[in-house]
């Protein structure tokens, strides 16, 4: 069993740039000689978000819950967040959207310092960040159409409140319901739906927004392993297709490593992962977790993980 840890913290790999990505002028990596002058003239995205040996505590004397976390999330590409129960996984995405307290470090989402954003500015980081979470939160009593154009309020002043929806944006909901492939449902009550169908729902509502960047917690964690695939299939085509970043935290190795380009793993709320997926094998990716950790036992729910890890 390998031992080596592929990529330290801070050192997040520059991915492949989607066709769709922003390019900026930054200079490329030079990685052989005879490349060089090539490289050098190359666009390379900036990233979207840029993370630098973050630290997070709820509590003035409480623990450090992100101990020197960095990251770097680019146009086009999905970035699997893998780390044991407890590791800082969803207080990394919450400190992207200030739901988390910053106490060290930096961290950049669409050019806005989070360690000093004020409150209007923190409104629109929240408007331009889709998310989407595994209990879906859709409200199960309305229709379809109606929790989508709920992504549209993100944002909103109340003058757009007191006019409703307009019919641009009906006609843009409907066409988003088609794209993740439930149009025939925007009619329902939401409650009706599957589990992967209400992911969907959800999924629609995030790129009503118009989002720069989508962070799905755990979004798959209810849903039978068939739905995953399907959900994170799509995640992934809509961070190719739209060029943006998602980042997806999963607890199913075998679904990170057929979802994602690249994978960041925290283990304790350090960064000890940070590495294109194709170039990480089982073994190392297996480090983030204990020995006793249940992502290395068998049974029905980590049979995929055991797989994996073996
Ligand atoms: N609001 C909060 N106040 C205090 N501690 C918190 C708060 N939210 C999370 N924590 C603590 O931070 C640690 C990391 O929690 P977090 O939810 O980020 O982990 P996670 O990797 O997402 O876990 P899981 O995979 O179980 O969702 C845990 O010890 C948790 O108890």
């Amino acid at each position: 069993m390998s031992t080596a840890i592929p990529s330290a913290a801070g050192a997040a790999t520059a991915p492949r740039v989607a066709s769709t990505a922003i390019p900026s002028i930054e200079r490329a990596p030079v990685e052989t000689a005879a490349g060089a002058a090539a490289s050098a003239l190359a666009p390379h995205p900036a990233p979207l978000v840029s993370v630098r040996d973050l630290r997070v505590r709820y509590t003035d004397d409480g623990p450090l819950i992100l101990d020197g976390a960095s990251l770097e999330l680019f146009p086009g590409e999905t970035v699997a967040l893998l780390g044991s129960s407890g590791s800082g996984k969803s207080t990394l995405m919450k400190s992207l959207t200030g739901f988390a307290p910053i106490s060290g470090g930096s961290a950049t989402v669409a050019g806005t310092d989070m360690t000093r954003v004020r409150r209007g500015q923190l409104r629109e980081v929240r408007a331009s960040v889709g998310q989407v979470f595994q209990q879906f939160n859709l409200v199960g009593r309305l229709s379809v159409l109606t929790n989508v154009l709920a992504g549209a309020l993100h944002g909103a002043g109340p003058i757009n409140l007191v006019g409703g929806f307009s019919s641009a944006h009906r006609r843009r909901a409907l066409a988003l319901l088609d794209r993740v492939g439930i149009a025939h449902k925007a009619g329902a009550q939401a409650r009706e739906l599957s589990g992967g169908q209400q992911q969907r729902v959800a999924i629609a509502r995030a790129l009503m927004q118009s989002p720069q960047l989508i962070l799905a917690d755990e979004p798959v964690a209810s849903l039978d392993p068939k739905m995953s695939h399907s959900v994170l299939e799509l995640l992934q085509q809509i961070a190719r297709e739209d060029g943006i970043p998602v980042l997806v935290s999963l607890h199913v190795l075998p679904l990170a490593l057929q979802h994602s380009d690249r994978i960041v793993g925290l283990r304790h709320g350090q960064m000890v992962i940070s590495d294109r997926t194709e170039d990480l094998d089982a073994d190392q990716l297996a480090l983030l977790y204990d020995a006793h950790d249940e992502h290395l036992e068998g049974g029905a729910d980590t049979s995929g993980r055991a797989e994996v890890a073996a």
